[in-house]
């Protein structure tokens, strides 16, 4: 039986993007790929993002987590499961600590300090973006990842080419385009999700700039799919947005699940991410649920 049998998660969401939250904390136990698939798979614990909490590893930090794709695969970074975690441990009865103030947490991509706004809103510090080829990463050298070459050919969408790429911890790629709406996500979403130029995958946004400070997206989350909302693909698209003199540094973006508010702080080039959290419910995972699962 798995170690995860019976153990309590919230069901959650930033923005209609699903978020489980499972605090491992105080125990040696990790989730596998297999498991956490197995999670997703249960319309109780359903995720578009599992954000599994650890003891912390920096001293200073207050958890250390660990984030999961819907297939299993893991992201450096998840902006609206950030803000869910923050919300958990404040105000969750057993998850809650007794500290007041900010929290920091840390993923493998480096530490995210969050603030509380108010009772369900917090503002995560994304960290600074980062630019060059490999860092992202990309295949090959790009001289300006402003505007990266990318080997997909859409003969129905010739118009997207020439994206942005944009690290937040995690690999984001975005086309500006007319209307971003206007295409079949859950088509093209996994064509440009593994484009050969893209070595660990990438998450596809199409971003319409409707204002300097106001941007529409809709977001192909690798190893996800189509969700209502991405944090951490509105942070890359308003940096990337901004790189192109496109918006200033600061712009709400819109998405299906409702809008977020970056800011591309200019004193030391982190981008800060505010936005809802809400608690759907909470459960037990049924033994039932892992067999078979390793
Ligand atoms: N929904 C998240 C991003 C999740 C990670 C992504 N699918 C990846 O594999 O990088 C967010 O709110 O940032």
């Amino acid at each position: 039986m798995s170690a995860l049998a019976n153990r309590r998660f919230l069901k959650m969401n930033g923005l209609g993007n699903e978020i489980t939250v499972l605090d491992l904390r105080g125990t040696p136990l990790r989730v596998s790929a297999a498991e956490a698939r197995a999670i997703a798979a249960d319309p109780r614990s359903r995720f578009d993002q599992l954000m599994v909490l650890h003891d912390p590893v920096t001293p200073g930090t207050d958890a250390y987590m660990r984030i999961y794709n819907t297939d299993g695969s893991e992201s450096g970074a998840c902006g609206n499961g950030t803000r869910c975690v923050a919300w958990a441990m404040t105000a969750d009865s057993e998850m809650r600590g007794t500290k007041t103030g900010g929290l920091m947490l840390e993923t493998k991509a480096g530490l995210l300090p969050v603030e509380q706004v108010s009772e369900t809103v917090f503002t995560v510090d994304m960290g600074a973006p980062r630019f060059a080829w490999n860092e992202i990463p990309l295949r090959d050298p790009q001289p300006d990842t402003r505007e990266i070459d990318i080997v997909t050919r859409l003969p129905d969408a010739p118009e997207l080419q020439k994206p942005s790429a944009v690290s937040m911890g995690n690999p984001h790629v975005i086309f500006f385009v007319k209307d971003a709406a206007a295409y079949d996500l859950p088509r093209i979403g996994p064509i440009l999700e593994h484009d050969a130029m893209l070595p660990e995958r990438a998450n596809i946004s199409l971003a319409q700039v409707l204002k300097p400070d106001h941007i529409l997206l809709h977001v192909w989350e690798r190893g996800a799919g189509q969700t209502r909302a991405c944090g951490s693909a509105a942070c890359a698209t308003l940096v990337a947005a901004s790189r192109k003199g496109l918006t200033g540094r600061k712009a709400t973006i819109s998405l299906p699940g409702g809008d977020l508010l970056i800011e591309w702080r200019e004193s030391d080039g982190h981008v800060l991410m505010t936005g809802p959290t809400e608690l759907e419910h909470e459960g037990t995972f049924s033994p039932a649920l892992f067999a078979g699962a390793a």
